[in-house]
């Protein structure tokens, strides 16, 4: 027994080392998490996730993974030897009596396997309504001013209190379990000691054991049975814990993306010739709307190609489907001739510069939101000189530290955070610009001088950048060199400012309406 004993003490002694891996696992597994989802999905993996339910893999459920290794495994392992050293010593003592208080402990390890496994599908649950809860408290947060303005406070609260009252409708259920699962082990426990009592004090009188046989008998049936409730205790919360991180090892198990995986092709010149051909898309979340339909355009290198029409009419459908956020469900995309998909997705990227409908700026300082995902050497002189540009200069020196102003979503105004989105495109120098709504927020002044310096980087055709513009706005595209109006995911027609009117088509009554709109 003193050998159980010594090791007993030198599992408690290498307890400090299970917390340390475990929380080096920890890490390593958020790590692990973040790198194949941002990494290695494609972006409609993102759209079938919500941001609570995400963040909650990344915290509490890795939390849970290192609880079972830090905690759990080493209890799990302690008492499987305590108690596996208080059986042998049993049975040795008297293998009638062993017998029975091993019988005992059998029909305690079946208790608790019924009770691990409940546990286990708790858990799960309990993970999945507090992801609810917290996208219900994040979203509420991040909209906070649509709650105030439209005053719908106690509704948002009703919303979360619901995920709440759900949690602990669980968590009473659970407690109740544990009751059960506390008195199924209580009563076991005595009926060990009243068995023992009874056969052991029968056995003594018949003289096949001593009275300080039996008090050592009793000491080591309590050891057994306390190592087996110890055992059943840790497993059930191992259960819980491998209930609560399934989803998060489903994450980590996720395949790579065909995007990543192939290495894909890299043009030792780019001109920025754009080809749609016959190109069909329908979004994997809603897979029977065809959302772009049979559309063939062609932007030729250095060109200005403006695309126009109703809202949802698969505008920036194209602009995704060229970013490569996701592939065409038929037809293909061309660039200088070469399909879209066999080009390495990194390489294209750093080519395309685009601002989108709403840029969304990164919690820190204006100069690294201006250089982000630059990987040239930039110097500020350049950051200033692109700020510049974008008319952005002004407003950011009025800041109370500049360009080092630590920066959030709420701190600018709509037509500032377009300023800065446009300031690193034209920091980036792409040879493909796509401007998706990319000056709504700009006042006139701005968004005419703006446009300017976006279209013409390069004065001669070699070095001109092809862009394409998506605007309601029509009055600001009617400089372009060619106009696409889109219906329905279709193009329904095609050509300059001046023609278009002429075929007085879509386009010609969009100008109308606006027109009619301003008088
Ligand atoms: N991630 C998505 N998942 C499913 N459907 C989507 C997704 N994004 C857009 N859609 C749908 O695709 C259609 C086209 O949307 P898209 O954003 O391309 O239109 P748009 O012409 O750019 O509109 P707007 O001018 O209002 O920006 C819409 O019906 C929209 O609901």
């Amino acid at each position: 027994m003193c050998y159980f004993r010594h090791l007993q003490v030198k599992i408690f002694g290498i307890r400090g080392c299970f917390f340390g891996i475990a929380n080096m696992i920890l890490v390593k597994r958020m790590r692990e998490t973040l790198y194949s989802t941002l990494l290695f999905q494609d972006i409609s993996f993102f759209d079938s996730q919500t941001v609570g339910d995400l963040t909650s893999r990344l915290g509490s459920d890795c939390q849970q993974v290192s609880r079972v290794i830090g905690n759990d495994l080493n209890m799990i392992f302690r008492n499987v030897l305590q108690g596996t050293g208080a059986l042998i010593y049993l049975l040795i003592l008297s293998w009638p009596l062993g017998l029975c208080t091993l019988v005992i402990c059998c029909i305690l390890a079946a208790v608790m396997f019924v009770y691990g496994m409940y546990q286990k599908k708790t858990a799960k649950l309990i993970q999945e309504i507090t992801a609810s809860a917290n996208e219900v408290a994040q979203e509420t947060y991040s909209l906070m001013r649509t709650v105030r303005v439209y005053g719908t406070e106690k509704q948002e609260f009703k919303r979360y209190n619901h995920w709440l009252q759900r949690l602990a409708d669980i968590s009473l259920r659970q407690s109740a379990a544990y009751g059960i699962w506390n008195w199924s082990f209580n009563t076991l426990y005595h009926a060990t000691q009243i068995i023992a009592v009874l056969v052991g004090g029968l056995s003594i009188l018949a003289g096949q054991i001593t009275a300080e046989q039996l008090t050592k008998f009793l000491l080591y049936s309590e050891w057994l049975i306390y190592a087996t409730w110890w055992v059943g205790d840790n497993l059930s919360s191992l259960m819980q814990s491998v209930g609560a991180s399934e989803k998060v090892f489903q994450m980590m198990d996720l395949k790579p993306s065909d995007q990543f995986i192939s290495k894909g092709t890299r043009l030792q010149r780019l001109t920025g010739h754009i080809e749609f051909v016959d190109v069909s898309f329908s979004y994997p979340s809603r897979d029977e709307v065809a959302v772009v339909q049979n559309v063939n355009i062609s932007v030729h290198p250095g060109e200005v190609v403006a695309i126009v029409g109703l809202s949802g009419s698969g505008k920036s459908t194209l602009v995704n489907l060229l970013l490569q956020l996701y592939e065409p469900t038929s037809g293909q995309i061309l660039l200088d001739g070469v399909p879209l998909k066999e080009l390495d997705v990194k390489w294209l990227r750093q080519r395309i510069g685009y601002v989108g409908q709403e840029p969304k700026l990164f919690r820190t300082d204006i100069s690294s939101n201006i250089k982000y995902g630059c990987d040239r050497n930039i110097s500020q002189e350049d950051i200033i000189s692109a700020a510049k540009q974008a008319y952005a200069h002004d407003f950011i020196t009025a800041l109370p530290n500049g360009y080092n102003t630590i920066v959030d979503d709420d701190l600018l105004s709509g037509g500032q955070k377009q300023r800065i989105a446009i300031a690193r495109a034209i920091l980036r120098d792409p040879r493909i610009l796509i401007l998706d709504e990319a000056t709504s927020a700009l006042d006139a002044e701005s968004e005419h001088n703006v446009k300017g310096v976006l279209r013409s980087i390069g004065n001669d055709s070699a070095t001109k950048r092809s862009v394409i513009v998506i605007a309601h706005r029509l009055s600001t595209i009617q400089a372009a060199d060619r106009i696409v109006a889109m219906d329905s995911g279709r193009v329904v027609e095609m050509g300059s400012h001046k023609e278009l009117l002429s075929k007085d088509g879509l386009y010609a009554r969009l100008t109308k309406r606006q027109n009619d709109a301003v008088l």
